[in-house]
């Protein structure tokens, strides 16, 4: 029987909801199964007169937050968030996380690290074994990507500039900079991966999560399966 991801993205978005407490400063995530948790919060503003500041991690999710009436705070005035609701394009059971497939990798972290819940939210087709299926999405200084091509090759990679879709020209972040999409075929070594990533000149971040996520919801079929230490 074909998956209904639709519903199995709805049902992952009301569950990590549900966690969501009035007052909290809360971390809305990108793409569009986070976009499902943004619609899903407003409704409980609206229905249950929940309160919260959201923490947009693109540009793209603040528009959307603002359109659905939900208030936004400064990241740069706040030292915590107290939950995050995000996306991926993979996840292992252990919680390890790939992101970026939408371009707003270096955002989505850096909410990420400051909030002390953060719960993805995906339907099954998400999940695998091992990283490494999706291509890892990198976000890198324009002036450095040739090189950083190059210096993917020597890590037995294979990375391409990620274009605008129908143009010929780089696609351009939220913070000016652009996307590598690199393959390493299975990462079987995520943090190991991690650390040689990081140590290229140019590379701003990567879409590795390592020891960010505390909980995974996926749906699947008419249920939800958390992952995570507090399953
Ligand atoms: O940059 C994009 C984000 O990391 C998304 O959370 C990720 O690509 C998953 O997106 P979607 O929920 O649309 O599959």
């Amino acid at each position: 029987m074909e998956k209904d991801l639709a519903k199995e993205k709805l049902l992952a978005a009301k569950e990590a909801v549900k966690l969501v407490k009035t007052n909290q400063i809360v971390g809305l995530g990108s793409g569009s199964t986070a976009e499902i948790a943004i619609n899903e919060l407003a409704l409980r503003m609206k229905n249950e007169g929940l309160t919260i500041k959201g923490v947009p991690s693109s540009n793209r999710t603040a528009e959307l937050a603002t359109s659905l009436g939900i208030p936004l705070i400064d990241i740069n005035t706040i030292a915590r968030i107290d939950i995050t609701i995000d996306g991926a394009d993979e996840f292992t059971p252990e919680l390890f996380v790939l992101k970026g497939g939408g371009g707003a990798l270096l955002k989505e972290k850096i909410v990420a690290s400051m909030s002390r819940e953060e719960i993805i939210i995906a339907d099954s087709t998400k999940k695998v074994k091992t990283l490494g299926r999706f291509t890892l999405p990198m976000e890198v200084i324009p002036f450095a990507y040739n090189y950083i091509l190059h210096e993917l090759q020597l890590l037995n990679g294979f990375g391409k500039l990620r274009m605008k879709n129908n143009e010929d020209q780089p696609y351009i972040t939220d913070e000016g900079n652009n996307i590598i999409d690199a393959d390493f075929g299975l990462i079987t070594d995520p943090a190991a991966l991690a650390s040689k990533l990081k140590a290229i000149v140019g590379v701003v971040e990567h879409g590795i999560y390592i020891n960010l996520a505390t909980k995974v919801i996926m749906g699947e079929g008419d249920s939800v399966v958390t992952f995570g230490k507090q399953a």
